[in-house]
């Protein structure tokens, strides 16, 4: 089914339904599943977006790379046997809309409520994402309180970002910010990161832009509305625990994450809404 001059929708052989791009500017693909975009690559340049060699991708599972939706926690429910990263990225979300434009294409997807088990998210909340699609990429996460009593959530935009060589990958612009790592902390970041060890970091604080420098190039990686992110590469042993992800694919990724955790979690009350954004592309 062709949905505007460039998008056509198209299936996994498991499947998986999934928002086809082909433009003059870029190529990507987004799951309804998830809402998870899977690849990214502007036009003429090499790919933003990573994703697992070993992915199946499966029906009720969140693939092992692009850009998962984690919502309405981030990470470990603080509630026993309760999905990590919630239960946006194993839902089915709806497309809404597609609008191409000259200088760029937008897709928007939401998640019907009806499909969130009530026991994990018993509030009326709109979600919604909009995927900007030129030589860059900018997704939007909005949440709307449209219920009659206060809500509180936290989330990320979980990008997984390639490169040739972990051990030649910088990330600079975290300086200055304090993190938190396995739950220790705070700490504060005096350096640009490199990475020789398993990295499991929440900062807080953060400056709105970071660059992670890779031996193919400089990606630029910006987030509004949020003042928290999270970078991490599960490196060796935690590879191998890792489900959809080859033993020694810790080299070739790491994922820089615009979130709103801990203290930059979001509150709305009714009526309100929230969006936050991250912009990624080649410097
Ligand atoms: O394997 P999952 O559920 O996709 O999670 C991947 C990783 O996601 C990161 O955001 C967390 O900080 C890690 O602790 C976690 O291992």
């Amino acid at each position: 089914m062709q949905l505007s001059p460039s998008v056509t929708i198209q299936q996994t052989d498991t499947g998986l339904e999934y928002l086809a791009i082909e433009s003059a500017l870029c190529s990507a693909t987004i799951f309804l599943q998830g809402a998870q975009l899977a690849s990214f690559t502007p036009k003429d340049q090499a790919p933003l977006i990573w994703m697992s060699e070993d992915e199946d991708y499966q029906q009720g599972k969140g693939l092992r790379g692009g850009i998962p939706i984690c919502w309405p926690w981030f990470g470990v429910s603080q509630h026993e046997g309760w999905p990590i990263h919630g239960v946006a990225r194993t839902s089915l979300w709806r497309a809404e809309e597609v609008n191409e434009h000259d200088d760029h294409i937008e897709v928007s997807l939401s998640l019907p409520m009806r499909s969130v088990d009530k026991t994990y998210w018993p509030h009326s909340t709109e979600l919604k994402v909009v995927f900007h699609l030129s030589t860059t990429l900018k997704v939007t996460l909005t949440n709307t309180n449209v219920g009659d009593s206060t809500i509180e959530l936290t989330q990320a935009l979980h990008t997984y970002f390639p490169t040739s060589d972990i051990t030649a990958t910088q990330v600079d612009g975290l300086q200055g910010s304090q993190f938190i790592e396995f739950a220790e902390g705070p700490f504060e970041q005096n350096e640009v990161v490199s990475f020789a060890r398993e990295t499991d970091m929440v900062y807080t604080q953060a400056a709105p832009m970071q660059h992670i420098r890779t031996p193919e190039g400089t990606i630029a990686v910006g987030r509004e509305h949020s003042t928290s992110c999270v970078l991490w590469n599960p490196w060796i042993d935690k590879a191998k625990r890792l489900s959809n992800f080859q033993d020694e694919e810790y080299k070739t990724m790491l994922c820089l994450e615009a979130g709103n955790v801990m203290e930059d979690k979001v509150v709305l009350e009714p009526g309100q809404s929230h969006s936050l954004s991250t912009i990624i592309y080649w410097l």
